[in-house]
């Protein structure tokens, strides 16, 4: 009997590279990856998220994984939230900082959600798993999307390096990280 990949269907290779170390470690988990360009509808970060996930799935013809994710300003009742992909283009690390200027709290989630879809036609169920922290003006490697500007919450494990996520070694962003904890829930569900 062949069974169907589970297929990681994003266009962004630094959650790729994020999700293979995440799942390197633990119950094994086989993945293969495509490339797409999804739509991503408005709506709440979970219409979004199950959207784009129903659409991959037609494309992929399979079980599939999408992945989404927002950044939500607490001043902004959780604006850019999944539209945070667009404000970061436009206004850069700086401008997403000046947009707070004048707010009481610099407070932020970090929210991913991923959407695993069995096939075609089905229902996708979504894992979602948040970090907080506060956005703090741009330090460390610009790798990867606002990671120069968030700054996670004391989580215990951070005490010898900032929490900036962009001047956290790999693998301890990988142990805090928003990607991690909906991650582990994710492997929870198809591992069980
Ligand atoms: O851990 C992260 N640390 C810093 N930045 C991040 C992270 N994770 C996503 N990002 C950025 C990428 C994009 O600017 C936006 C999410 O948008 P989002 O639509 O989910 O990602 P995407 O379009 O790049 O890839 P995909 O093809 O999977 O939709 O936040
Ligand atoms: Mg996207």
């Amino acid at each position: 009997m062949t069974t169907k990949p589970l297929v990681f269907v994003t266009g962004n290779a630094n959650k790729l590279i994020e999700v293979r170390a995440i799942l390197s470690t633990g119950a094994p988990i086989q993945l293969e990856s495509r490339s797409l360009e999804l739509p991503e509808i408005q709506g709440t970060t979970q219409d979004v998220a199950r959207e784009k996930c129903r659409r991959a799935a037609e494309l992929v013809n399979g079980p599939c994984i999408t992945e989404d994710t927002a950044l939500c300003f607490k001043a902004l009742k959780g604006l850019p939230g999944p539209y945070i992909k667009w404000f970061l283009a436009e206004l850069g690390h700086d401008g997403l900082n000046t947009l707070l200027e004048g707010f009481p709290t610099k407070e932020a989630t970090a929210l991913c959600t991923f959407a695993y879809c069995p096939g075609p036609g089905q229902e996708p169920i979504l894992f979602e798993g948040r970090t907080e922290g506060r956005i703090v003006p741009p330090r460390g490697p610009a790798r990867f999307g606002w990671d120069p500007i968030f700054e996670a919450e004391d989580t215990g494990l951070t005490s010898q390096w900032s929490s900036r996520y962009a001047e956290l070694p790999p693998e301890v962003k990988n142990k805090i990280s928003h990607r991690y904890r909906a991650l582990a829930k994710l492997r929870e569900y198809l591992t069980n």
